[in-house]
């Protein structure tokens, strides 16, 4: 497998042309792009301590918040619990979304993935930690939009409607490690708009697809790798593209953990679709097409497919009905 960089920017730079410029290209060609975030070092690692707190846990007490107790899709899933295309990834992991009260309807469907979280008791600070690191990366999302929408012609404020009550999606992973480097997750892009990525540092394992194959994206100190989901796609008419990833396991002896955060409009809102200037709108390439993934128009409707198909426990246990 080959290593190849992927473009840089520096948060340092938000608000500058050439970090718009950068942030246009680099989602134009690629979908990744490494981030400089400048948040303190304190902060990062104690949420990797209290991440890797969480998992050293007994067994049974991160089975007592299992994900199939769950018809929000919130919790813990076990190593080999999570599918995607059909086939098993080799990581566990702990879902957190926004604290809501259920929906008191249940149609349209997605409505019922608004719901409460499930926190380990014996690990209170955990919610402490990432509820504060939630806080923080709602914040970065806001303003990283913010500078998409001007880059692509919008104005600033393009995306606030859509965003008013985020749907925020929190997931602490550890990919264990094994003999052969098989499937820690399998190939996918992202169901939403904006993800930002926080890896152990040192860890790699990461690998995005370009057109000319797969490479490995080497790990960057400091930074997020932030990859943009195909409801950005959508918006943009293809202009800016949701690239296929996915991630190795690591090796015997060795773990690999990361915090993907991902940053999403409301369940109910519609894609905020963009006009682009004439000369953007020349260079986009329409919406890449797939018979067995049709992307919806509310993020609602392309997260509960998501979750479907990525716990068909927790789909089996709570919503039968919606099952073909
Ligand atoms: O763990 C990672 O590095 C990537 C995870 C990922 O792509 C995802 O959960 O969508
Ligand atoms: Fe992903």
């Amino acid at each position: 497998m080959t290593t190849r960089d992927l473009p840089a920017l520096d948060l340092d730079d938000l608000g500058t042309e050439a970090f718009r410029r950068t942030l246009r290209d680099a989602t134009h060609e690629v979908g990744f792009f490494h981030l400089r975030h400048r948040i303190p070092t304190a902060v990062t690692d104690e949420l990797f301590t209290v991440a890797r707190r969480f998992f050293a846990l007994p067994e049974a007490d991160k089975l007592a918040i299992e994900m199939t107790r769950s018809p929000w899709f919130r919790g813990y899933t076990r190593v080999g619990g999570e599918r995607t295309q059909g086939a098993v990834d080799w990581r566990e992991q702990i879902d957190v979304g926004p604290e809501r009260a259920p929906s008191a309807r249940r149609d349209p469907a997605y409505l019922r993935l608004d719901g409460p979280n499930q926190w380990p008791a014996a690990l209170p600070e955990l919610r402490t930690v990432i509820e504060a690191w939630t806080a923080r990366l709602s914040d970065l999302g806001h303003r990283l939009l913010a500078e998409w929408a001007v880059a692509l012609g919008a104005g600033p404020d393009h995306f606030d409607a859509a965003f008013a009550e985020p749907s925020t999606l929190l997931k602490l992973v550890r990919y264990p490690g094994r003999e052969d480097a098989g499937q820690g997750v399998g190939a996918h892009k992202d169901p939403g708009i904006l993800t930002l990525l926080l890896i152990e540092p040192g860890s790699a394992g990461l690998q995005v697809q370009r057109d000319d194959g797969w490479f490995d994206v080497p790990p960057a100190e400091d930074a997020f790798v932030v990859n943009i989901g195909e409801l950005l796609e959508v918006a943009t008419d293809g202009y800016l593209r949701a690239t296929n990833h996915r991630v190795v396991s690591p090796a015997p002896g060795t773990e690999r953990l990361s915090i993907p955060f991902f940053f999403n409009p409301g369940l109910d809102a519609e894609v905020p679709r963009i006009a682009l200037p004439a000369d953007l709108a020349a260079q986009a390439r329409g919406v890449e097409q797939d018979a067995d993934n049709v992307i919806g128009s509310r993020y609602g409707e392309n997260l509960l497919k998501a979750r479907l198909r990525a716990h068909p426990d927790v789909a089996a246990a709570h919503h039968a009905d919606l099952l073909d």
